[in-house]
């Protein structure tokens, strides 16, 4: 289902949640909207869903205009047909785990033996198979979730919603319900907005980010285009570590020269996010860092502090060009004080033009 907004703006008296938005979202993927606290990323969903109306522009479902600011065009929720899941789990306590599922259906007026059976198949595909008869409110917090996640799917919406559905999960059951939310869209077809402040679990989840700041967008793509390929400096800080640090680059033969300021040749060949040369904000991520003994060509440096956090260890390294966080994998162990060097591979050393 394709959803696209245009010149969307909501303010909430001087504070402009979201400010002149224009986006078409991918369809048939899972678009993520990830960025800080307040942003506008729950606003811009609540607009789309109908919740929320914004102070001016379009929107579009499906082809079919459900927001117009110039044209009186506000469809309420109900008729823009879609799905939601929010934070709060939103289920009737009075109601057993099967009766909250089939409410939509029954909404719907489908028949009673296609409600039933539609809503077992539902729950099953989410893990619930077994607690249908249950009571609601009987059910964890994941199980719940899971029912409202349900209670969603099973009238088969093109189009889901879905505000922060996984934050009240502890972290193991977040990472099944990834999972299981990718299987249900690569299942369903369906297009899925998903809010998230999470970095990890946008990066897990998405076909598409969409990374906001002060209710506009500030860069979308892929994850990885993202996280290897970050256009301002916001988004390189914002997802993952970065390492970045100020640098002159050089045109050469075989791409660009580029040398930390103190004259230190970190890479030449094929770097990312510039063509031409000039001065520029380098980024390495942790994990890009070679590292060689003390003596071998590369950045000097002197291991601050280690961390060790089970499937890596983070080292802080103070070198010449500043305190450096350089991630390992393995069983070697580093002291503090211990002096090291540090390489980087052209294609790991991206570029930022310095006015972003
Ligand atoms: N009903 C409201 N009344 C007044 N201001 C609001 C209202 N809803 C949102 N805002 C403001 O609009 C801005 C965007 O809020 P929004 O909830 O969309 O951000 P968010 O990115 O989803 O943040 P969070 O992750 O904390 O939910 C914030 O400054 C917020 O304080």
């Amino acid at each position: 289902m394709s959803v696209v907004v245009s010149s969307l703006s909501k303010h909430f008296g001087s504070v402009r949640a979201i400010d002149d938005l224009s986006i078409e979202f991918r369809e048939g993927a899972i678009s993520v909207l990830l960025g800080a606290s307040g942003c506008g990323k729950t606003t811009t969903l609540r607009c789309i869903a109908g919740l929320e109306q914004p102070t001016s522009g379009q929107i579009s479902i499906g082809g079919q205009t459900v927001f117009a600011s110039a044209r009186g065009i506000d469809l309420p929720p109900a008729r823009r047909d879609l799905g939601m899941v929010f934070q709060s789990y939103a289920i009737w306590p009075h109601m057993t785990v099967l009766e909250n599922v089939a409410l939509p259906l029954r909404a719907k007026k489908r028949p009673a033996a296609e409600v039933a059976e539609r809503a077992r198949a539902t729950l099953t595909s989410v893990g619930l198979g077994q607690q249908i008869d249950r009571g609601a409110t009987q059910l964890s917090g994941g199980q719940q979730q899971r029912v409202s996640i349900a209670r969603c799917l099973v009238a088969d919406p093109r189009l889901i919603l879905m505000d922060e559905p996984l934050s009240n999960l502890d972290a193991k059951l977040r990472i099944e319900m990834r999972h299981e939310i990718r299987q249900l869209q690569r299942r369903l077809g369906a297009t899925i907005l998903f809010v998230t402040h999470d970095q990890e679990e946008a990066m897990s989840l998405a076909d598409e980010i969409i990374l906001f700041d002060k209710g506009k967008i500030v860069q979308r793509g892929a994850p990885e285009e993202l996280y290897f390929r970050p256009q301002v400096r916001y988004v390189a800080d914002f997802l993952g570590k970065a390492n970045l640090f100020p640098v002159t680059a050089r045109p050469t033969a075989g791409g660009l020269e580029v040398v930390a300021d103190g004259g230190h040749v970190l890479a030449s060949g094929q770097v990312s996010g510039m063509d031409g040369g000039g001065r520029a904000l380098a980024m390495v991520r942790p994990e890009a860092w070679r590292i060689g003994p003390v003596d071998a060509e590369g950045l000097t440096g002197r291991v601050e502090e280690t961390t060790f956090i089970g499937d890596r260890r983070e080292l802080l390294v103070q070198t010449p060009i500043g305190r450096l966080t350089v991630m390992t994998l393995g069983m070697r162990s580093f002291c503090t004080g211990e002096g090291l060097s540090l390489t980087v591979e052209p294609e790991y050393l991206h570029l930022i033009a310095e006015a972003a």
